[in-house]
């Protein structure tokens, strides 16, 4: 057998493991999922432990279930959830709970952030960013105004998957495309921005070294390979953010093609040769992990999450049927969608169940269904939450219009793109034609690929690129569907503004009523 490489995604559900040869061919993997903590509303935590644990049962599983020799496995890649904070003790002990991507408490400490900074302007200089709620920075603002004792404790913040490469490796390292996502990162020289650091008070030595994303970061430690039934020694690259890492899995190593994924989050990617992104930074502007290329990415919050929300809540039958069948609820319930007319006859679903980023930054947002009738069943409530994620990414995608940025095919990844039913929606609200390709493993694909350019197995991430991403499946946009959904993106357009301030009375309310929070 060829030479193996390891992928390792540590995702909001759970963990994957995946081993792929060095022609690409994916000989297996393994996921293990863990709790995701909402201690008070819009706060969401994870225990690193737990990543820490599904790693090495997820690595042991797929060695396991593929019944390689451990020998092959020549290099490791790391991505990962982007954003979340870990934050460690002098001897390496996590601190508390990381704070996730998602969580919405810190849009105080974003307000002083850009104050601090000197104003919107002076941090898009920085950084090429806004303050968002879910970046890190204001997570290590809030925890020295809320938790100072455990603030008086940090020693060093890392984000998710780095924390995985110390356990791996014992190193503090990181790597340029999700340094990017801090606040922290000077973008466009991608080295750590001193002036942030400075204006914001946090000590340099706190960062870990970040290095580009196919660079050897350190080794597997003995004890660990022992462990997981590895040979110690096994090289560890940089790797990416999980949304670089998808990119370079899905062959978005070049303009022209851009990505969406329908992950919990929902993204809208496009490659960039140099770091001139929004000038506004409604849109992310971030390293690549290609080296010395960058991306520039809408974020929504919950896409596949609105979807996974609606069959926890309302899926019962869906998903006892999948137990009897063996078939996933999703699946049936796109089926009764399927039937409904396009356009959910005038259901329209905003999906800002976990606030918003792109293109609002609201994390006072909520989800909302408008113009419900007597007609409307719950297949009409499936197809509108598929609909309105839909309109939500096509705002991101207006955005790159407006920027001049060259879209000649969309490629669809993450969880729901293997919905058929998704696709074409998504080719008619975005009037654009929407592929899939041959590999399906996301970020753990593009993880393993990286580790290969690190090891040599491949000249460079374009190339290996080039020898294993292939286009398998085509969604052409409907004309008459399109000049619909066109009129309709316009209603879903008009929903926000007009609930912009009463989002503002709602939150106050449930603060109010329901919350604890600090
Ligand atoms: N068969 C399916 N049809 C439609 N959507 C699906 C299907 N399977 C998964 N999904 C969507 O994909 C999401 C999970 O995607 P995934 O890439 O695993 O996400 P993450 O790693 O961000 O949690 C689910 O929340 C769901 O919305
Ligand atoms: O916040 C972002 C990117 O800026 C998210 O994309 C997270 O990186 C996690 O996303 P999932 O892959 O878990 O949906």
């Amino acid at each position: 057998m060829n030479n193996l490489l390891l992928g390792i995604d540590i995702g909001t559900s759970g963990t994957k493991a995946l081993l792929i040869d060095d022609d690409g061919r994916v000989i297996g993997s393994s996921t293990v999922e863990y709790p995701l903590y909402t201690p008070f509303p819009s706060w969401s935590e994870q225990e690193p432990e737990d990543w820490w644990k599904a790693t090495k049962e997820a690595v042991v599983s797929v060695i396991d279930k593929t019944g390689v020799s451990p020998k092959l496995i020549k290099g490791i890649g790391l991505s990962g959830q982007m954003h979340g904070s870990v934050f460690l003790d002098e001897k390496g002990n996590v601190i508390r709970r990381a704070i996730l991507w998602n969580d919405q408490r810190t849009a105080k400490q974003c307000d002083e952030i850009v104050e601090r900074v000197g104003g919107v302007k002076r941090l898009l200089d920085f950084t090429l960013n806004l303050a968002l709620t879910g970046f890190t920075a204001p997570k290590i603002l809030w925890l020295r105004e809320n938790e100072p004792e455990n603030y008086s404790k940090v020693h060093k913040v890392l984000l998710p998957k780095d924390y995985i490469r110390f356990r791996l490796t014992g190193e503090y390292a990181s790597d340029v495309s999700d340094s990017s996502g801090t606040l922290l990162f000077d973008v466009k020289n991608r080295k750590w921005s001193k002036e942030m650091l400075n204006l914001l008070e946090i000590p340099e030595e706190w960062m870990p070294k970040v290095y580009e994303s196919p660079e050897i970061t350190g080794t597997l430690l003995p004890s660990v390979a022992e462990e997981l039934g590895l040979p110690s020694g096994i090289p560890v690259v940089g790797g990416g953010g999980d949304n670089a890492s998808q990119a370079v899995g899905s062959g978005i190593v070049k303009s022209g093609i851009l990505f969406v994924s329908l992950g919990t989050s929902g993204v809208i990617f496009a490659h960039l040769d140099t770091p001139e992104g929004d000038p506004e930074g409604r849109l992310h502007t971030f390293c690549h992990a290609v080296p010395g290329k960058w991306h520039t990415m809408g974020v929504m919050l919950s896409a596949g999450g609105s979807f996974r929300w609606f069959r926890d809540s309302f899926g019962d039958v869906e998903i006892e049927l999948s137990k009897w069948t063996g078939r996933d609820p999703y699946e049936f319930l796109t089926m009764e969608a399927e039937n409904v007319p396009p356009g959910s006859e005038g259901l329209i679903f905003l999906p800002y169940l976990t606030g918003e980023r792109t293109p609002h930054a609201d994390p006072l947002a909520k989800g909302v269904f408008a113009g419900i009738s007597l007609r409307h069943k719950k297949p009409y409530f499936v197809r509108s939450v598929l609909e309105g994620v839909a309109f939500g990414l096509r705002d991101s995608l207006e955005l790159m219009k407006n920027l001049g940025i060259e879209m000649k095919e969309i490629r669809a990844i993450a969880g729901g793109a293997r919905s058929k039913l998704w696709r074409q929606i998504l080719a008619d609200v975005f009037n654009t034609p929407i592929t899939t390709i041959n590999v399906t493993e996301g970020a753990a694909y593009g993880a393993a690929l990286l580790a290969g350019v690190g090891v040599g197995v491949y000249k460079s991430v374009e190339e290996a690129c080039d020898r294993v991403v292939k286009v398998m499946s085509l969604e052409e946009p409907n004309s008459e569907r399109a000049k619909m959904y066109e009129e309709m993106y316009g209603l879903y357009r008009e929903l926000y503004p007009l609930l912009k301030e009463y989002y503002r009375k709602l939150s106050n309310f449930i603060d109010k009523y329901y919350s604890n929070k600090k």
